[in-house]
């Protein structure tokens, strides 16, 4: 993908937002105490909470019209160029992704589209872990699963800092060059009805090197409900989540600190309480 490959090795258009020269110009896409886009903290919902050893920059570009003006649209250029491209392709990619997600699932692929494409969501946040001189004191992002449906992300320089729980131990995953993660969310758990499950991952940060990665976030249309996809329903494989909009999905999911797979173990429904003739 020559995008990335431009984008990932030009070190101008690494997310300028985050460098120190630039601190005023944040200011103008500060996130408020309604509003979640913008450069500050990822799911700070009190004051008491205790925060990550990170800064984000969250904002939505897919569709459009969903854009906050004061964001993507203010961005100086050529960065506003470079992210607009890279929205573009990675939201291709992850319908490439979601076109292969359906042949493994055994189902029309036109299900997936009919739920992703058009009106489908993505939302990029970039995430800036400084050094840390006690890097064993504090976590560059909680363990948490992704809410969305599929994740893709970009990993900046050699620096690890992502981990995985793989058998009940943290896994670090490797920064390869010129690659991706793709991370499963808790909307393709739901979806799929539990056939692909969702990962559960963290961010740690290090002593000398400070961290950038970007997650683009790709969800169904604001207008559609979600839910096991009818054809992976049957007798002898019963739903396991709870249907809803993905309006009032979005709306819980932002009330609520980060905190494991808690929100999808609030969609699933209580296998014991459920009888199925
Ligand atoms: O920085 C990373 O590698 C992880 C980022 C992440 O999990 C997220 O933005 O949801
Ligand atoms: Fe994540």
């Amino acid at each position: 993908m020559g995008l990335t490959r431009n984008w990932w090795r030009n070190s101008r258009q690494k997310p300028k937002i985050f460098s120190t020269c630039q601190w005023k110009k944040r200011k103008r896409y500060w996130q408020t105490s309604t509003e979640v886009e913008g450069f500050g903290q990822a799911f700070a919902v009190s004051e008491e909470q205790k925060l990550d050893w990170a800064d984000i920059f969250y904002l939505t570009t897919q569709p459009k019209h969903l854009r906050k003006p004061n964001l993507l649209p203010m961005l100086p250029l050529p960065y506003r160029d470079t992210l607009e491209s890279y929205s573009l392709e990675l939201q291709n990619l992850a319908m490439n992704i979601l076109d292969c997600m359906s042949k493994a699932l055994n189902i029309d692929n036109g299900i997936m589209k009919a739920v992703f494409e058009n009106e489908g969501t993505q939302s990029l946040r970039m995430n800036y872990y400084p050094q840390c001189p006690q890097p064993d004191k504090v976590i560059g992002l909680t363990p948490h699963s992704d809410s969305v449906a599929v994740t893709i992300l970009l990993q900046f320089d050699e620096t690890e800092g992502l981990q995985i729980m793989k058998d009940k131990k943290w896994v670090p995953v490797k920064s390869l060059p010129d690659a991706f993660v793709v991370n499963i969310g808790d909307i393709m758990e739901i979806l799929s009805n539990g056939m692909y499950k969702s990962i559960l991952h963290r961010a740690v940060v290090d002593e000398t090197k400070a961290r950038i990665s970007v997650a683009a976030f790709h969800n169904p249309a604001l207008d559609k409900e979600i839910g096991p996809i009818p054809d992976l329903v049957t007798p002898g494989t019963p739903a396991r989540f709870r249907s809803t909009s993905m309006i009032d999905y979005m709306k819980q999911l932002f009330t609520r600190v980060l905190d494991g797979k808690s929100y999808l173990d609030y969609m699933r429904i209580n296998e014991n309480a459920t009888s199925w003739n």
